[in-house]
């Protein structure tokens, strides 16, 4: 099977709960397992300020699912979740977003992987390197140099 990793992310409707009760549906997605997850973490919205701040966590797959069925299976997520789209980088209930899928690149019109903001974003690589410090993104860039590139800022980890 496939190590994935996946982006957790909402600013809607109780954030907190939002990103726990994914994690939860994370552990029952056929032919996967949740191998590790992240701390939450709460984060400036990046982007458009005028919206709540973020919840933001990020998960550890093992699966044997496809790249296109897996996401198929986390949009199925965010719609149980009442995902409504009223603008483009705009306040939602549930973002999840696969970052990593093992070494692959992929760019089809659905999947770009790796996730194509992941290296710039701190709310996606502090979480990740609580959970996989020592990996490598498949063009060779170590995690840890991404972060020496991205303070931690207002980034703070939220109590269980
Ligand atoms: C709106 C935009 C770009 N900003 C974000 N900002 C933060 N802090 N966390 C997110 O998950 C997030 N997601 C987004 O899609």
């Amino acid at each position: 099977s496939i190590r994935c990793y996946i982006g957790l992310g909402s600013n809607l409707e109780d954030p907190q709960a939002q990103v726990r009760t994914a994690l939860e549906q994370l552990t029952s997605l056929p032919d996967t397992e949740l191998v590790a997850a992240s701390s939450l973490y709460r984060s400036d919205p990046v982007g458009p300020q005028d919206q709540p701040d973020f919840v933001n966590a990020v998960a550890e797959l093992n699966t044997r699912l496809a790249p296109e069925a897996l996401l198929d299976e986390l949009q199925a997520i965010e719609q149980a979740h009442r995902r409504v789209r009223e603008r483009h980088w705009g306040p939602r209930t549930l973002d999840l977003d696969i970052l990593l899928y093992a070494e692959q690149q992929i760019e089809s019109e659905r999947l770009v992987v790796p996730h194509r903001f992941m290296r710039e974003r701190g709310f996606v690589l502090w979480p990740l390197a609580e959970i996989a410090p020592s990996l490598i993104l498949p063009d060779g860039t170590p995690l840890s140099k991404l972060l020496s590139l991205c303070p931690m800022g207002t980034l703070e980890k939220i109590g269980l």
